[in-house]
């Protein structure tokens, strides 16, 4: 049975990931840490400060904010390395760095997408990237639901990483254009965001040539899509040693 730590506990990943584990067996929630305790985790105590969590876990998955990273790698530090789950967006490359760092003495499992179908298309526009060159312009368009606070996407970032980490030569991330009176150059990736509605999360990686498109898209349905991910992240992670893991590591 793997004892779960859930961060980001009130919020809405943290309502479908507290659904999904009463509903398994191999994985309990022991304890929740949100800014914004409330009743939806009646099954379990809440805290609003990991640092409060005297309960014994095995693993911590994290859907908050990149506020709450330092006090995680910390605690999970400080318990003897319980393996973190970190599906939070947001990060600024200096968060990226420290929890890279991290994973030299813990087990950390770090995922912008905790879906196996984007997984799946990260494989495949690196594939199209290498094939098709510079000959083709790559675009990355990702739309989600007006609640998100951060943009671009973690996902379409990890895309533009994936793409950049194929191509020849230095890579640009255009974001947007509104500021841009100028054609575009090879180098770039541009990355646009749409915000609006209910959208639970929609990327394409659009690779432009002469005369002819190619759009790879991936459309999130459900968030408990991303919940599946995180939860089987978590009871493949318990007992780890140190490392950074990702969704390669589950297919
Ligand atoms: N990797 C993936 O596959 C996915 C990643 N995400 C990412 O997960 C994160 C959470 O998403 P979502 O559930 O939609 O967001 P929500 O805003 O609905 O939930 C986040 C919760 O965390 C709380 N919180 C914020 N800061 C802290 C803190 N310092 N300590 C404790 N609790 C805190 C919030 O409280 P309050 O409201 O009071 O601020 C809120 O209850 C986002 O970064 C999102 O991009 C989402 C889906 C999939
Ligand atoms: O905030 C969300 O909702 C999502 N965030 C992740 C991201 O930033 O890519 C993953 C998913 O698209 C949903």
């Amino acid at each position: 049975m793997t004892r779960i730590i859930l961060c980001g506990c009130c919020g809405k990943m943290g309502h479908f990931i507290t659904q999904l584990v009463s509903e398994r067996t191999d994985c309990e929630i022991v304890a929740g840490v949100d800014l914004n305790v409330n009743a939806q985790t009646a099954s379990y105590p809440a805290y609003t400060s990991i640092d409060q969590v005297a309960e014994a876990a095995d693993v911590i998955i994290d859907f908050s904010h990149p506020s709450l990273l330092t006090p995680i790698l910390h605690y999970a530090a400080e318990k003897g390395g319980i393996p973190a789950v970190l599906c939070t967006t947001g990060y600024t490359a200096e968060q990226t760095a420290e929890l890279t760092k991290a994973s030299e003495t813990q087990p950390i499992f770090y995922s912008r997408n905790m879906s196996l179908g984007i997984n799946l298309m990260l494989e495949l526009a690196k594939k199209a990237a290498k094939v098709l060159g510079d000959q083709f312009d790559i675009e990355i368009v990702e739309k989600h639901h007006n609640q998100k606070i951060d943009a671009p996407s973690g996902t379409a970032l990890m895309l533009a990483d994936a793409l950049a980490s194929v191509r020849d030569g230095e890579t640009q991330y255009m974001y947007d254009r509104h500021a841009q009176r100028k054609k575009r150059e090879k180098s770039e990736i541009g990355i646009h965001s749409v915000r609006g509605g209910t959208i639970v999360g929609e990327h394409e990686v659009i690779f432009a040539g002469n005369n002819e498109v190619i759009t790879l898209s991936h459309s999130a349905q459900s968030k408990e899509l991303f919940a599946v991910g995180a939860v089987n992240a978590a009871v493949f992670m318990s007992g780890k040693g140190p490392g950074l893991y990702d969704m390669s590591a589950l297919v």
